[in-house]
């Protein structure tokens, strides 16, 4: 089975959780483009599902789907949020944000009853970090929070670059107009005390830890998919 394929069976898996009625956050990513494209068929055979995209990027292929949108505004209160992940940990705990739409991602999900990862084994680590730390920060001031995100990580005992990420030549822009900073840690062993340093610094809008979210990973390997609850790898 290769990558795609393990992507599909998560995918699928998670579609068993999905119920009609529902109102549903859909995530962003390969992954969660699976989804969206199984979702899409059960759509057309009959399911009656809302779903809340948490990136333009996914409305834009569920809106070629046919797959039902509406807006969180519309929607404040969802059932379930079925996301992919760059990183997963025993605890469930997550690296999000590899293709910008961490800020819509968490609050989508934190808009959501439950939380569904989805992704396929090469995902799940021991220890946080290894995948660069997304960091949506506000253009006004980069380089002085760029300075404090440095002094926030020494305070821990971390190290690494700090990478604005850039796009085809230019500086990538998230849907909410912010700049996304890469830092790559290696290792991330206290993600909570990581999580509360850089919430406290004003230039940094959101950062792509996902702490106490998920509540159940669907991980897709060669044999097939199985899920994991919170420390119970
Ligand atoms: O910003 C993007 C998201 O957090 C994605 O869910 C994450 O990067 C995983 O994406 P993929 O399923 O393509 O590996």
């Amino acid at each position: 089975m290769d990558a795609r394929q393990m992507k599909i069976e998560a995918a699928r898996a998670a579609l068993a959780h999905v119920e009609s009625g529902m109102r549903l956050g859909i995530g962003t990513g390969s992954t969660a483009e699976e989804f969206a494209r199984l979702l899409a068929e059960k759509v057309s055979a009959g399911l009656s599902i809302q779903g809340v995209p948490t990136s333009e990027r996914t409305a834009k292929l569920c809106n070629e789907l046919g797959v039902p949108l509406k807006s969180l505004d519309e929607l404040p209160e969802l059932d379930l949020t079925i996301d992919g992940a760059d990183e997963v940990d025993g605890a469930l705990t997550l690296i999000k944000g590899g293709g910008g739409a961490l800020l819509r991602e968490k609050i989508v999900a934190a808009s959501s009853a439950r939380m569904i990862v989805i992704a396929d084994q090469s995902k799940v680590v021991e220890t946080l970090g290894a995948f660069p730390l997304p960091i949506e920060v506000n253009p006004f001031g980069l380089a002085s929070t760029r300075i404090l995100i440095d002094r926030a990580a020494s305070r821990l005992g971390l190290s690494g670059s700090l990478n604005l990420r850039q796009s085809g030549g230019d500086t990538f822009v998230t849907d909410g107009g912010h700049f996304i900073i890469d830092a790559s840690f290696g290792r991330i062993p206290d993600a909570e005390a990581l999580s509360s340093e850089l919430n406290s610094i004003p230039g940094v809008v959101e950062h792509g830890l996902f702490i106490h979210m998920a509540t159940l990973a669907i991980i897709a390997g060669p044999a097939g998919a199985r899920t994991l609850q919170a420390n119970n790898t």
